[in-house]
């Protein structure tokens, strides 16, 4: 599997102030890489940067390894998180007009736009005006437009926000298919589950600088320790002296038991005391999403655990 795209120490200030440093991560081709991070961490100017929209201060940017060449722009698709048609052009000459721009054959991009209208139940509305699409449909003909030229390498930033469950199923399925035939996909998203579901690997990032860089199975073992939850009226002091709990959450009948790192969860639930109130009892492995939530909050138990790539 070959690298697509290489970022290494990047690094962009604006006005004196440092916005992201020593940013480095290689996008591989066919997979699915999540660039993820908290509201204003820098994952926008991090794309920005990539697409030429801005020059970074330090670091390199290089497209197959290829040192001192610039990146050449029809290899990559770009879906922005703020998007936008031209409104008075019918949905076909849009998607050609596109096509152009990369340089790309119109005779294929014609015959790439009918198909993928069709797969996104939009056939007979390539002569329509884009204005006057639904607000889901005008999402799935801008998903088409960064696609429609066969790009090496695919952008994705908030490709899920506004959609309803059927589009967003469609175009996970369609991002998993072009991932499987090759392309290679950076997806920026605050959607945590399908995040977790999809991508092969992951980049996360907090405050302009990595905090965790790996594959999602890696992440997942080496970081998303076991959580217990249970229902039951329990007193909350006596819960923080079972053995290995790392933190605990108490909200009514319901505790949240986080364990510590190497918890065997079947040894660990042997040492319960007989007289705890249970109605259910679950184990899980803690999500992406509070992995997420607790490096946004600072509550950071990466810093607690030391020990993942960052
Ligand atoms: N053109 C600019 N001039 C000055 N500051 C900027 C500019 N663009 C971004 N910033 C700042 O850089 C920081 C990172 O912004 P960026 O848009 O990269 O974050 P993000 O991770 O994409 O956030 P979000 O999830 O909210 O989209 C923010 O503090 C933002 O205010």
């Amino acid at each position: 599997m070959g690298t697509v795209l290489t970022v290494k120490d990047l690094g962009k200030a604006f006005k004196e102030r440092k916005i992201i440093s020593n940013i480095s991560f290689e996008v591989n081709q066919g997979e699915i890489m999540a660039i993820l991070g908290p509201n204003g961490a820098g994952k926008s100017t991090t794309i920005r940067n990539i697409m030429g929209i801005m020059y970074p201060d330090e670091g390199t940017i290089t497209f197959h390894h290829r040192q001192g060449e610039t990146i050449p722009r029809n290899k990559i698709g770009y879906l922005p998180e703020e998007r936008g048609l031209y409104k008075n052009v019918n949905v076909m000459d849009i998607l050609l007009y596109l096509a152009e721009l990369k340089d790309y054959p119109l005779d294929r991009a014609k015959q790439r736009a009918l198909t993928y209208l069709k797969k996104f139940d939009l056939e007979g509305k390539e002569k329509v005006n884009v204005e006057e699409l639904s607000k889901g449909m005008g999402q799935k003909v801008q998903f088409i437009a960064p696609i429609i030229h066969e790009p090496e390498l695919l952008i994705l930033d908030e490709p899920f926000s506004g959609l309803d469950p059927v589009s967003q199923e469609l175009f996970k399925q369609e991002i998993y298919q072009l991932a499987k035939n090759g392309t290679s996909i950076l997806l920026s998203s605050h959607q945590m589950n399908l995040v977790e579901e999809m991508a092969d690997r992951l980049f996360m990032i907090h405050r302009g600088q990595k905090v965790i860089y790996g594959k999602m199975e890696d992440v997942k073992t080496e970081y998303a320790n076991f959580k217990c939850t249970i229902r039951g009226f329990n007193n909350k002091a006596a819960l923080e002296q079972l053995p290995d709990i790392n933190r605990l959450e108490q909200e009514g009948d319901q505790s949240i038991l986080y364990l510590n790192k190497d918890v065997h969860p079947a040894k660990w639930l042997q040492q319960l005391p007989a007289d705890l109130q249970i109605q259910e009892l679950t184990i899980d492995r803690v999500s992406l999403h509070e992995i997420f939530i607790d490096i946004a909050t600072d509550r950071n138990l990466l810093q607690e655990e030391g020990d993942v790539y960052a």
